[in-house]
C-alpha cells in the first residue's frame, strides 16, 4: 500500500485518518456559506455595485457564482487572494435567451435559484450530481412558483432535477408554501416576491423546519432595503410590490457548521493539552449559539472570547438529548461525539436530514456502526450509546457524497484504535475543501490510500 500526504481530496482517491489523541493550533475557519449566499443574491439583484468581503470559497460558492452570472450581474475578485468580490449587480434578473444553469451539488443554491430563475425567459437547471442533489425533492417549491404564473417542468412528480421553468410574466396573490422539508423553498420565495411587481402573501403550511435559516433571510433582506411584514411565528408574510434591492458592502462571518467539525475533532480526543483556538465566529449567531449550549451541556471544556472560541481536549464528554431542528447542519458532527460521550444522547427533530445530501440518518448511522459506533436511527431521531473506550475503527468508510457525513467519520477516525479509511472524500468541497489537509496541519494523521 503507498502512502503519501494529503494535500486536496480528489475523486476516486481514498483518506487514512489515524486515531490521533492531540491536536492544537489556530485553524482558519471558512466563511459562512449561508451568509455568502444571501449576500451575493442580494448583491446580484440590487441595481449598481456592491462588495462582499471573505465570500466562502467551495464547490458551493462556484455554483452560486454561475448561477448570479446567468442572472446578468458582474462578478470579479478585487485581489489575488480572493478576499473580496465586486458584483455589479442587475437589478431584475434578465437574459434574452434561455439559460442553463448547473448547480452542482448545492441543495440551497439550488432552491433559490429556482425562484429567482422564474423572472426569467426560460431557465434550465441542471446537476453534475445525480446521486445526490439530482434525489432532492423541489416539488412545493414548483408549486408554489406554478400558482405565481411559472411554467415549470421536472424531471419527476418529486420536482428532481433537471428542471426548465419559463416565467417571465408572474403575477401576485396569496400562495402557501410546505415548510416541513425544506426552509429553503420559503427562503427562496421570499427573494422573488419583492420583484413580481404586485403584492404577495404567503402562507407556510405543514409547520416550518429549519427556522434560524428563514431568520437569517429575513434578516440579510433587511439589510438589502426589502422589508417584509410577518408574524412572529414565521407562519405568515406580505410582501408588497415596487421594491428594489439596495447595493452595498456586506462582510461574511465564519462558518458554524464548519467550525463544529474542528470543535468536535478536538473534544473526542484524549489529550487534555489538545487546543484549538476559532476565530470569525460571529456571537449572537443563532446556530452558533445553538453549537456552543450542545457542546457546554457534554461537558467539552470551551471559552469564548469575543469572536474567538477555544476549545480543550480529554474531559469526559456526557450524553445529551438536543432538539437537532435549531442547528440541523450540525448533527452529523455531534452525533459523532456523542458516540464517545458517556451515557445516551438522544437527536430528536431531525426528520429533514432524510432530505440532504444524503441521507442523514440511515447512511450516517450505517457508516457509524461500521466504525463500531453504537447507534440507532429513527425516522425522526438518531439515539446514540456512548463508548467512552473508544471503537475498534480499522474499517472502510463511505462519505455517501455528503460532506458533513465526512467530517462526522473524520471525527470518529481520532478516537478509533485502528483509524478509518474515507471513501468518496473529494465530496468535501462543497463546503469545507482544505478541511483533510486543516486536521494534518493541527496534527491529524492523514494520508492517501
Ligand atoms: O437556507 C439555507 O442556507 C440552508 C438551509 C438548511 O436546509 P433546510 O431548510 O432544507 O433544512 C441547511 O441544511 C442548508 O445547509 C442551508
Ligand atoms: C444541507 C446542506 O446544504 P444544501 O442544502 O445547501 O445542499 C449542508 O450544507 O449541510
Amino acid at each position: 500500500m503507498q502512502e503519501e500526504s494529503v494535500q486536496t481530496a480528489i475523486a476516486g482517491q481514498k483518506l487514512y485518518i489515524s486515531p490521533t489523541d492531540l491536536i492544537y493550533g489556530q485553524p482558519e475557519v471558512p466563511s459562512s456559506k449561508y451568509h455568502t449566499l444571501r449576500y451575493l443574491l442580494a448583491s446580484t439583484l440590487a441595481a449598481g455595485e456592491s462588495r462582499i468581503v471573505f465570500p466562502a470559497e467551495s464547490d458551493d460558492s462556484e455554483a452560486l457564482f454561475r448561477g448570479c452570472r446567468a442572472l446578468g450581474s458582474h462578478l470579479e475578485w478585487e485581489d489575488e487572494q480572493h478576499r473580496a468580490l465586486r458584483i455589479i449587480g442587475v437589478g431584475r434578473p434578465q437574459a434574452k435567451e434561455a439559460v442553463t444553469i448547473n448547480v452542482g451539488n448545492a441543495g440551497a443554491v439550488l432552491r433559490l435559484l429556482l425562484g429567482l430563475g422564474a423572472l426569467l425567459p426560460e431557465v434550465t437547471f441542471t446537476t453534475d450530481h445525480p446521486q445526490s442533489l439530482g434525489k432532492r425533492p423541489n416539488r412545493e417549491l414548483l408549486e408554489a412558483l406554478k400558482a405565481l404564473g411559472a411554467q415549470c417542468s421536472a424531471a419527476s412528480s418529486e420536482g428532481y432535477l433537471p428542471i426548465t421553468i419559463k416565467g417571465g410574466k408572474l403575477h401576485g396573490g396569496r400562495i402557501g408554501i410546505s415548510g416541513a422539508r425544506s426552509s429553503q423553498y420559503l427562503s427562496s420565495l421570499l427573494y422573488l416576491a419583492p420583484l413580481i411587481g404586485e403584492r404577495v402573501e404567503i402562507e407556510v403550511v405543514d409547520g416550518l423546519k429549519s427556522q434560524p435559516f428563514v431568520r437569517t433571510t429575513l434578516q440579510v433582506l433587511q439589510e438589502a432595503g426589502i422589508e417584509i411584514q410577518h408574524d412572529e411565528a414565521l407562519l405568515h408574510y406580505r410582501i408588497e410590490a415596487g421594491q428594489q434591492y439596495r447595493a452595498r458592502e456586506y462582510v461574511i462571518p465564519g462558518d458554524y457548521p464548519s467550525a463544529a467539525a474542528l470543535l468536535a475533532a478536538c473534544a473526542v480526543t484524549n489529550d487534555p493539552s489538545s487546543e484549538l483556538s476559532l476565530s470569525r465566529l460571529r456571537p449572537g449567531d443563532e446556530i452558533g449559539e445553538a453549537l456552543l449550549a450542545a457542546l457546554r451541556a457534554m461537558d467539552a471544556a470551551l471559552q469564548v472570547d469575543g469572536e474567538t472560541v477555544t476549545i480543550r481536549g480529554g474531559r469526559r464528554l456526557h450524553g445529551i438529548e438536543l432538539d437537532g431542528d435549531q442547528l440541523i447542519d450540525c448533527i452529523p458532527v455531534l452525533v459523532a461525539l456523542a458516540c464517545f460521550a458517556e451515557g445516551k444522547s438522544i437527536f430528536y427533530n431531525i426528520e429533514s436530514l432524510h432530505y440532504k445530501e444524503s441521507d442523514r440518518i440511515n447512511d450516517l448511522c450505517a457508516e457509524l456502526r461500521r466504525a463500531g459506533c453504537a447507534v440507532l436511527p429513527q425516522q425522526d431521531a438518531i439515539i446514540v450509546h456512548g463508548r467512552p473506550q473508544g471503537v475498534e475503527g480499522g474499517v472502510l468508510v463511505d462519505g455517501h457524497n455528503d460532506h458533513r457525513l465526512l467530517m462526522a467519520l473524520a471525527v470518529v477516525a481520532l478516537r478509533s484504535q485502528r483509524g478509518l479509511t474515507l471513501t468518496g472524500v473529494e465530496h468535501i468541497a462543497k463546503s469545507y475543501p482544505h478541511f483533510f489537509a486543516e486536521l494534518e496541519r493541527l496534527g491529524v494523521g492523514v494520508k492517501k490510500v
